[in-house]
């Protein structure tokens, strides 16, 4: 029997979810990033490698897919919000299982996971800003089945005052349409490779981020240091430069000696390289 070809909207969603898989390998190859998984090695982690993220990366399609699918034309309303609850928190589970217990990705489901479903909500249409205020709509609707445990996350955001990922989330991912975008795009039109733009993307979220990983593990000073050497990064003029490259050897050797990781800036920045895909300022893929 003939095989029929997938339906367009079938291929959106397949889209949808290969595009957040493919951004988040393509956010662990980035190289080199302080503190962080990167194609030299493990960074600040004991028990994340490059081969653990990308496995852990591509568990989630059938996460992304699903989402898609759900997703596809709903408006934002409690039904849809704890679908999606049930399937982010599923994500977690299938990513628990392909990495043996360790936490990969759990920031990046949220964020990616959320912003699949903004995609799929709109069909392909809406820039990134409306992309980010309709996935910021549904992370502010309540799910009444989400598990009341504390998580370190929210022990640091207690601790110490500050917005975590739920945040980021519930005011439409700041970090990334006011510093991450604005940074990729100027960097490429001033000329910076994609490795340079992606990495000073990077570094414009780490200038401001309250990153709960950085926190939890080594408190203010940390966070302090990382947004501080992020900033003379690119006032040095970016990655592409000299200056630029001697600043972000500062700072990730200051992460190291703190012991410290963005995981959180990691995760947006795959959330930033997925929506300036979906938004089509960036129609080829970016193989380094
Ligand atoms: C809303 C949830 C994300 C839960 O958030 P919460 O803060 O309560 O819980 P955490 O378990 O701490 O996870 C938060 C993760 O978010 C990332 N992150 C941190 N700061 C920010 C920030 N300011 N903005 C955005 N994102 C941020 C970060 O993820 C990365 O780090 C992870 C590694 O973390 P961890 O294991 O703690 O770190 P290590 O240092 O390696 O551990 P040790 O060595 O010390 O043991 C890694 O996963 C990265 O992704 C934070 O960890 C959300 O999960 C939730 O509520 N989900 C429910 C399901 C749902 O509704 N889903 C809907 C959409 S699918
Ligand atoms: N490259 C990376 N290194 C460590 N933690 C991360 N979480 C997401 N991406 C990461």
């Amino acid at each position: 029997m003939k095989r029929l070809s997938p339906t367009p909207v079938e291929h959106h969603l397949h889209q949808l979810a290969q595009m957040a898989t493919a951004c988040l390998i393509e956010e662990v190859n980035l190289t080199p990033k302080p503190g962080l998984v990167d194609r030299r090695g493990s960074g600040a982690h004991h028990d994340l490698t490059l081969a653990l993220m990308e496995r852990s990366a591509r568990s989630l399609t059938p996460t992304f897919y699903a989402l898609a699918q759900q997703s596809w034309q709903r408006p934002a309303d409690i039904a849809l919000r704890e679908t999606i609850g049930q399937l982010g928190r599923e994500g977690e589970r299938q990513m628990m299982a392909a990495t043996a217990g360790v936490n990969t990705h759990r920031g990046a489901i949220w964020a990616l996971g959320l912003l699949v479903s903004a995609g799929a909500m709109l069909a392909g249409t809406g820039d990134s800003h409306r992309v980010c205020e309709v996935a910021a709509q549904l992370a502010r609707l309540p799910d009444r089945a989400a598990p009341k445990t504390f998580s370190k996350g929210l022990r640091v955001v207690h601790r110490f005052r500050v917005p975590g990922a739920r945040e980021e989330a519930q005011q439409g991912f700041p970090h990334i349409t006011r510093l991450a975008l604005p940074q990729l795009h100027a960097s490429r039109r001033a000329g910076a490779d994609e490795t340079a733009a992606r990495i000073d993307a990077l570094m414009a979220i780490l200038t401001s981020l309250t990153d709960t990983c950085v926190l939890h593990r080594a408190g203010l000073p940390a966070l302090r240091a990382m947004q501080e050497g992020a900033r003379q990064v690119l006032t040095a003029g970016g990655y592409a430069g000299a200056a630029g490259r001697k600043a972000l050897e500062k700072l990730d050797n200051a992460m190291l000696r703190f012991n410290a990781s963005p995981g959180g800036a990691a995760d947006l920045l795959a959330a930033t390289l997925f929506l300036d895909r979906i938004t089509g300022a960036q129609a080829a893929t970016f193989n380094d």
